[in-house]
């Protein structure tokens, strides 16, 4: 019997740490500080331990011009004089325009760049900005023990497993579109955030259900957002369900594309200054889109669902659904919510994301 947090609880941890600037520890014999939330004391602590290597996604290296000698990211390592300022300019784009010169900066060629990459996931799945600062010590398990840090196996920030996801509770929510509406909550056992399906009516399990996967987007769902068309699909997703008598329309937080809200309005700050939606993740160093579908495929799952009628534009939803065990019987089209300040938006994803206009 144990009382102590197994590696998945650990993990959950250390996504909260990094989110305080709490460093985290890695067995193999590293400290990790997320650059997003580094302060000068914890800097200064931090260049005692020796040699600092400040990890960037490949993504961000190409705006900055520097070489990512380990293909997914690049390690820079970090000059004596630098600041907390020069460290968060790095890695964030907002003042790229105004301050571009950075350099002469280079990335390294030799050592390992795996506890990098376990810091850039962890920081990705704490959304904050990709990018931490990896230092060496001696004997991890006592420098973590010694300074009350968490302490994680490395490779285990990029176990690509999907975590279990359990129902927890529904209940009856008559809603505008239906008053048949239910909805569940679904939690995962990672600790990560939960999930929703609103289920409509009495969708049959048998036959292809009329479905939804809607990423979160509070500016759009809640706000009513004109810069793009996630509020007008959400209800018109779910007035096509209430229409139909039946269907189900998973709510996923993966907002901003899987980015988080803040990096989503960091995002929109740079479209601000003329960079569209995949640029602007591209130079924040994101992918254009970090969702995890598994995650909807495996909802539907749990409730029962095998096939689908997906309500989308998105092709690649369709393909990752059918990789994912899902089959799509049917793509129904969702063209709703177009404006003059999201023309520009869907048309992006249209030329760039494979959108079907
Ligand atoms: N990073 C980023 N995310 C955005 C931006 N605009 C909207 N989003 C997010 O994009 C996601 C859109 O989700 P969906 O509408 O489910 O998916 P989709 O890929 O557009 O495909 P459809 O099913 O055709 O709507 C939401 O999570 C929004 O928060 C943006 O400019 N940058
Ligand atoms: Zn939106």
């Amino acid at each position: 019997m144990t009382f102590g947090p197994n590696t998945t609880e650990r993990i959950a941890r250390a996504r909260a740490d990094l989110r305080m600037g709490v460093p985290v520890v890695l067995q193999g014999g590293y400290v990790i500080l997320a650059v997003e939330t580094l302060d000068q004391d914890r800097l200064a602590a931090v260049r005692s331990l020796g040699d600092l290597a400040l990890a960037i996604t490949a993504r961000r290296a190409a705006t900055l011009k520097i070489a990512a000698y380990d293909g997914d990211l690049a390690r820079v390592p970090l000059p004596a004089d630098a600041d907390v300022r020069w460290v968060r300019a790095i890695a964030d784009p907002a003042d790229d325009l105004t301050m571009p010169m950075k350099g002469p900066l280079y990335g390294l060629r030799e050592g390992d760049a795996l506890p990098h990459r376990a810091g850039i996931a962890l920081a990705k799945s704490a959304r904050l900005l990709p990018s931490v600062l990896v230092a060496p010590v001696a004997d991890a398990s006592s420098f973590a023990v010694e300074n009350g840090l968490t302490i994680v196996p490395e490779y285990a920030a990029l176990t690509t497993e999907l975590s279990p996801i359990d129902p927890v509770i529904f209940a009856r929510v008559p809603i505008e579109a239906s008053e048949a509406g239910r909805l569940h909550i679904f939690r995962p056992e990672d600790g990560g955030e939960e999930h929703y399906a609103v289920e409509i009516g009495n969708p049959s399990r048998d036959e292809p259900v009329l479905a939804r996967l809607h990423s979160a987007c509070f500016t759009g769902d809640v706000l009513g957002s004109l810069k793009c068309d996630c509020g007008p699909q959400l209800r018109a997703a779910l007035g096509q369900m209430g229409a139909n008598g039946a269907g189900v329309l998973l709510y996923l937080n993966q907002e901003g594309r899987g980015i988080g809200l803040a990096n989503k309005m960091r995002a929109y700050s740079l479209q601000d200054q003329g960079f569209d939606t995949v640029e602007a993740n591209h130079r924040l160093g994101f992918e254009d889109d970090e969702r995890d579908f598994r995650i909807g495929a495996e909802i539907l799952r749990k409730m029962g669902f095998r096939s689908v009628r997906l309500l989308t534009n998105n092709p690649n939803k369709v393909a990752r659904m059918q990789d994912h065990g899902i089959a799509v019987t049917e793509r129904v089209p969702l063209k709703v919510g177009e404006n003059r300040h999201n023309h520009h938006y869907l048309a992006t994803k249209a030329s760039k994301s494979g959108h079907l206009l």
